[in-house]
């Protein structure tokens, strides 16, 4: 197949990107970091963009951080600007659909399988959680006789997302509220991203802990909050009027073909795909639907315009 995709490795590309876009969308994993290891030039390429009064928005389907918890590891890492307000993950995402679309009465509470994050933006959107990290839970031996199989009736919606600390009985109770009340409970997923990048290496990322209680319950989700969801994006055009008015003069920038280069696309937004995280190079003339650009790293904007 023919590629369309241009590969950014001019500072004519580099300066006729940063000159055609008022706002750029970045993923998070893979793009700016891994794990706790800032890329190269991000800082630089991010700083660079604001100071040409560039939007700079941040969109994560990483669920085990809420935006709060984000803004803090952005200035440990040395972005000392950004705030909570630039921030959109799949947690804030599931807990606007949770509270707006799905419309779940306060009064309900909502059973999780995934970190803090989850757990934060329910709570601030006025749920009560049950599950995830709840020390209880971290037991080594599994006892079915355990007290939490005693389920809780008023729980109305099970969210399942990104889980470090997976163990057989937060899966198995999970299943329980699955199949409850003859599988009538909603049943909401973060994202579906099957890995998740670390340096070297790729672990098990939310959407393969989710499809170990798709598979058990045989239930699969009655929504998926993060991208390619276009409830994310929505979201994100409610807030920044011009990007809604013209979507071109966005840029959604990312490493993953199936949920950031499809977010942006279905968005109406350009986009750029940086090869330091899920993809590979030799990938990007293979798929039908190619990025507008690609580059081997989000810095190379930085660079190739000093
Ligand atoms: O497993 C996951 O949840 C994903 O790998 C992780 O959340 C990706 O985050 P993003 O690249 O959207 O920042
Ligand atoms: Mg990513």
């Amino acid at each position: 197949m023919t590629i369309n995709s241009q590969k950014i490795s001019s500072r004519e590309q580099a300066e006729a990107i940063l000159d055609k876009y008022d706002y750029f969308l970045f993923d998070c994993d893979g793009v700016l970091w891994l794990g706790d290891h800032l890329l190269p030039h991000v800082i630089e390429t991010i700083d660079l963009l604001q100071s040409k009064g560039k939007t700079v928005l941040f969109v994560t389907n990483n669920s085990t951080k809420c935006r709060e918890e984000y803004t803090k590891k952005f200035h440990k890492l040395g972005f000392g600007s950004v705030t909570k307000e630039q921030i959109v993950g799949s947690s804030y995402a599931t807990a606007v659909y949770i509270e707006k679309i799905m419309k779940l009465p306060k009064d309900k509470k909502i059973w999780v399988l995934g970190e803090r994050g989850i757990e934060i933006e329910l709570q601030e959107a006025g749920y009560q959680t049950l599950g995830g990290t709840d020390p209880e839970l971290n037991v080594d031996s599994f006892d079915p006789e355990h007290p939490y199989f005693n389920l809780d009736d008023d729980v109305g919606c099970v969210v399942a997302g990104l889980l470090f600390q997976v163990n057989y009985l937060k899966l198995s109770l999970t299943l329980q509220y699955l199949l409850k009340d003859n599988k009538s409970i909603p049943f909401v997923g973060t994202n579906i991203d099957s890995t998740f990048p670390m340096k070297g290496k790729l672990l098990m990322g939310a959407g393969s802990i989710i499809e170990s209680v798709v598979f058990a319950s045989g239930r699969q989700p009655d929504a998926v909050c993060g991208k390619p969801n276009s409830g994310m994006m929505n979201t994100i055009k409610a807030k920044n009027e011009g990007l809604k008015a013209n979507p071109l003069k966005g840029l959604m920038i990312g490493d993953r073909l199936n949920t950031d280069m499809l977010f942006g696309r279905n968005g109406g937004l350009d986009t750029l795909l940086v090869l330091t995280g899920i993809e590979l190079e030799q990938l990007v003339s293979k798929v039908e639907q190619q990025p507008t650009y690609y580059a081997s790293k989000l810095g190379v904007i930085y660079e190739l315009t000093q």
